[in-house]
């Protein structure tokens, strides 16, 4: 669980003459984390918002452990993708307990299951005295701990983050990088977040992808991509 293959995607807004996303390949391990940077306007939060399912390209695949998507005569709808999304506000139900906001992808399961799940997911994001607290009774780093967990209780194939480390200050930002890379890591979940920040790139993430006005610039390792820049675009976003 957790391979993905997005064959030559491209998405056009029904407004626009240019294409926002264009001829957009890639792979994804089991277990990887690939960071998708780029200028404003590159189509960071267009790719995010193509497999999370609210938008629909024109042309191109999508696969999820040998299971198409998206394609020209498919559309999986996203509850049904195996998708899980960390929003950047968090998005978290606020008339909803931490242990409720949890529990909420995972109703399918027993009772039984669902106390299990909660608690698990407690434990992994160490929140586990936290389970009756309101969500506005948190901090924001304890806020995004729980955005997680709640994303990663039904197991995703895939977790996708948008600018997960917007709303940080800086001295949270650092600790909760590295809490969130420990915790995606620990349960082996394939992982692709956006972020307009190159540092939350390099240090995240195993795999880096520049696009560039809906082009990939390059794709490579955090030092593939630093130390052996494809073209300027790539050299002037990581100076
Ligand atoms: N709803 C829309 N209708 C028409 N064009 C859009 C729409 N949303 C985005 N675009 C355009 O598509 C292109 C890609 O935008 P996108 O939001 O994906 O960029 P981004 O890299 O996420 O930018 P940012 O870092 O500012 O969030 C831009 O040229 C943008 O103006």
């Amino acid at each position: 669980m957790g391979y993905i293959k997005i064959n030559n995607l491209n998405f056009k807004y029904s407004n626009s003459r240019e294409d926002a996303l264009r001829d957009f390949n890639l792979s994804i391990k089991k277990g990887e984390i690939v960071a998708v940077v780029g200028e404003s306007g590159s189509g960071k939060s267009t790719l995010l918002r193509i497999l999370s399912g609210f938008e629909v390209p024109y042309r191109g695949e999508v696969e999820l452990d040998r299971r198409t998507l998206i394609s020209e005569n498919t559309f999986v709808p996203v509850e049904k993708r195996g998708v899980g999304m960390v929003f950047q506000d968090y998005a978290l139900f606020p008339h909803f307990t931490v242990e409720e906001n949890i529990r909420y992808g995972v109703d399918r399961l027993s009772k039984r299951e669902q106390r299990e799940t909660v608690k698990n997911m407690l434990n992994l994001v160490d929140l586990g005295e936290y389970e009756k607290r309101y969500p506005h009774e948190l901090s924001g780093g304890q806020q995004q701990r729980v955005g997680l967990a709640r994303a990663l209780a039904p197991k995703p194939g895939l977790l996708l983050m948008d600018e997960p480390f917007s709303n940080l200050d800086t001295n949270l930002r650092h600790r909760i990088r590295d809490e969130l890379k420990e915790i995606i890591k620990s349960t082996n979940t394939t992982a692709l977040f956006v972020s307009h920040d190159k540092e939350d790139a390099l240090m995240v993430a195993d795999k880096v992808v520049i696009l560039n006005k809906g082009e990939i610039a390059q794709v490579g390792s955090p030092i593939e991509v630093v130390e052996s820049p494809a073209n300027e675009y790539v050299s002037n976003f990581f100076k």
